[in-house]
């Protein structure tokens, strides 16, 4: 269902002289947590543009920094130039794009679904978007149908960069669906984040602060450093400026959307890496199998167990070293004896498309494959073939919110609602502090 979109948080993008002066802005067609989107013409052209009007530091600083990184990469989405004065939002000009993935599913489900040659050509654009994020080490964080934007002629091309981290130094070969693979290996691109994330010494996180902004959400953090230096003045970086928790690591578990966000960030890790972004590939991929969120969480409570429910519970057997996630111990949850499995939640779906979302929604986040690898499978040049980009049906326009959308970082800190949520959890004192243990 359509619905108008709600009133915009500021309308300081109207009154700016620089923007004005270039574009002319013709209405509002999105927000997001941190940003209002309008269309907008380009007065030397006529070219129809996204003016992204960013309302937080840090999503602005990402994006952009992300997307300078990634241009000229076909299924990423084109920034073409970008304005931020101080004390001003920054405005991020982007290509305009009608539609997005969760529309295409949407329709699909309304009405008669999904061809199997559909499913595989979506899937390859996503992955070529994916690995070429991976490979110049860029890990995206909110991955989802909403935020995989899809031209009028079928290009699928990854948006929102507002929660990417940058691993290191840019760099790597862009990958193309046209192009041999293969210029870096699994184990190398793996290796070289952990790498550069051992580089990063305590004292230099030390030396940070974070602020937290109260009114946006948990991963509005930004640092000292990130106020006093001019953003753009590196053209590349590994930025530690997450670290919330010295105790535990560098990065924040609080990212991504629940419904796609892997186990390790649902029990804590501040140690994760690019895997975060495989797992929620997987889940985006039984969703284009089944047109259904393949965990629909209503809490983070809820989500693990949904998890749990379909592959059983985590243990050191399917993960060999999940019990120092930071909160396996906190929470526990009774054992499932009958685990669904995917077969489970993609039923009439055939073997080979199961043993590929497999290959992703898998607990231990070393066994996901990469989208490099996957690229590869044969479940791509196996009949039927992935169509001609130029035969997608893609929809006329977007749907604007999903009324059954989980609410983003809505409520993310109000951990108590989340046990409400989920029924009577039974709480036990630990030499440690407790734990929760739900039903
Ligand atoms: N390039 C674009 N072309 C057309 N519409 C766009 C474009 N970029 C964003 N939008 C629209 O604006 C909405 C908000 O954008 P986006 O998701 O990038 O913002 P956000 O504040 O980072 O959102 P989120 O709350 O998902 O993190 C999107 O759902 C989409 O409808």
């Amino acid at each position: 269902m359509d619905l108008n979109p709600p009133p915009p948080k500021s309308w300081s993008i109207h009154t700016r002289p620089e923007i004005i002066a270039k574009y002319e802005i013709q209405e509002r067609v999105g927000s997001g947590a941190y940003s209002d989107v309008y269309r907008a013409l380009r007065l030397s052209d006529n070219l129809e543009v996204a003016l992204k009007e960013v309302h937080d530091y840090q999503s602005a600083f990402r994006e952009i920094e992300a997307l300078q990184i990634l241009q000229g990469i076909p299924n990423v989405v084109v920034l073409h130039e970008h304005f931020w004065r101080e004390d001003e939002d920054a405005v991020l000009v982007l290509e305009f794009l009608r539609t997005d993935l969760a529309t295409v599913i949407k329709e699909a489900k309304k009405g008669g679904g999904l061809q199997v040659g559909e499913v595989k050509r979506w899937m390859m654009q996503i992955l070529c978007g994916v690995d070429a994020c991976h490979r110049n080490m860029v890990m995206h964080r909110d991955l989802k149908p909403g935020n995989m934007l899809i031209s009028d002629n079928g290009v699928l091309k990854l948006a929102d960069f507002g929660q990417a981290r940058m691993l290191m130094e840019p760099g790597y070969v862009a990958a193309d669906a046209n192009q041999e693979q293969g210029s870096i290996s699994k184990e190398e691109y793996f290796r070289e984040m952990d790498e550069v994330k051992a580089e990063i010494s305590l004292d230099e996180m030390a030396k940070q602060t974070n602020v937290h902004d109260e009114n946006t959400s948990c991963h509005a953090t930004c640092t000292t450093g990130d106020i006093e230096e001019d953003p753009f003045k590196e053209t590349c970086s590994y930025e530690a400026h997450e670290g919330e928790d010295l105790r535990h690591g560098f990065w924040t578990s609080c990212v991504g959307t629940r419904w796609f966000r892997a186990p390790e960030l649902l029990y804590g890790s501040t140690d994760y890496g690019l895997e975060v972004d495989l797992w929620s590939l997987g889940c985006i991929f039984a969703e284009l199998l089944s047109l259904d969120p393949l965990f629909p969480g209503n809490s983070d409570i809820d989500q693990l167990g949904r998890i749990i429910n379909v592959l059983g519970n985590l243990t050191e057997d399917v993960w060999p070293g999940c019990s120092r996630l930071p909160d396996y111990r906190i929470i526990s949850f009774s054992k499932v004896e009958n685990p669904i499995g995917l077969e489970g939640c993609l039923p009439n779906r055939a073997r080979d498309e199961i043993s590929l979302v497999k290959k992703l929604v898998c607990y231990n986040p070393a066994s996901r494959a990469a989208a490099m690898e996957l690229l590869h499978d044969k479940y791509f040049v196996e009949e039927p073939l992935p169509i001609p980009i130029s035969e997608l049906r893609v929809p006329l326009s977007k749907s604007w919110q999903d009324e059954e959308s989980p609410g983003e970082w809505y409520n993310y800190n109000d951990s108590d609602s989340d046990f409400d949520e989920f029924g009577p959890p039974r709480v036990t004192t630990t030499h440690s502090g407790f734990s929760i243990q739900f039903p």
